[in-house]
């Protein structure tokens, strides 16, 4: 049996600004790393043989609070591309708030959280997925059937792409899909099972985050 612990980063000085951040390498703000050292504390009975990050410094930074929060030293991690956040093409450093007053609440949402929805030069969760789900299938599913644990710290929609693959959830549902900030999900994977045998969510209390 091995568990895979997902956790998306901590608050990030972009989240803190509103602004759409996709690949732009920022850090993380106090809260975001103090929330995360929490978040640590709820994972720290588990023995992890290696972590995952993204190649985005904020997962870095999260991964080192998490394991601050978990009190272990270090663990051998993989720093991936693949599960970069989405990329948000023209819309980068746009302020999220503000493209909602003028788009309205609809055509928001569907930018934010559609499936296969298009921004100029950027990516849909859909492109995410077809990076996120192969990656995660050829790296860790084979370390997860073997019995390792598993930390993967990651970002909103390149999770959001994860669970889709995870829980069988169909392309319709997909817009209802969050993982919020403060919110880590503990996988259990048997051997000879490509998905999941057990789901459950730890969650910290935390203030709300501006993204
Ligand atoms: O800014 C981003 O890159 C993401 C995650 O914070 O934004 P959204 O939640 O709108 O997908």
């Amino acid at each position: 049996m091995g568990l895979l612990v997902i956790c998306r980063h901590g608050e990030s000085e972009w989240n803190l600004l509103g602004k759409w951040t996709g690949w732009t390498d920022v850090g993380l703000t106090e809260k975001g790393w103090a929330d995360s050292v929490r978040m640590g504390s709820l994972i720290k009975n588990i023995r992890f043989d290696e972590a995952y990050t993204s190649a985005l410094k904020r997962t870095h930074q999260t991964l080192d609070a998490l394991l601050e929060g978990c009190g272990m030293g270090s663990l051998p991690t993989t720093q991936a591309a693949e599960l970069n956040e989405r990329d948000y093409g023209d819309l980068t450093g746009k302020n999220k708030w503000q493209v909602k007053d003028e788009i309205g609440e609809k055509a928001f949402n569907g930018i934010r959280r559609g499936w296969d929805y298009p921004v100029p030069g950027g990516e849909t969760l859909k492109d995410v997925y077809a990076r996120v789900v192969p990656y995660f299938e050829r790296e860790i599913l084979p370390k997860l059937q073997a019995g390792e644990n598993i930390l993967l710290v990651a970002h909103g929609n390149s999770i959001r792409a994860l669970i889709k693959h995870l829980d069988q959830i169909p392309e319709s549902e997909m817009e209802h899909v969050e993982m919020s900030f403060g919110q880590s999900l503990l996988y259990t994977f048997e051997a000879g099972n490509n998905l999941p045998t057990k789901k459950e969510i730890l969650s910290v209390n935390i203030d709300p985050v501006n993204a």
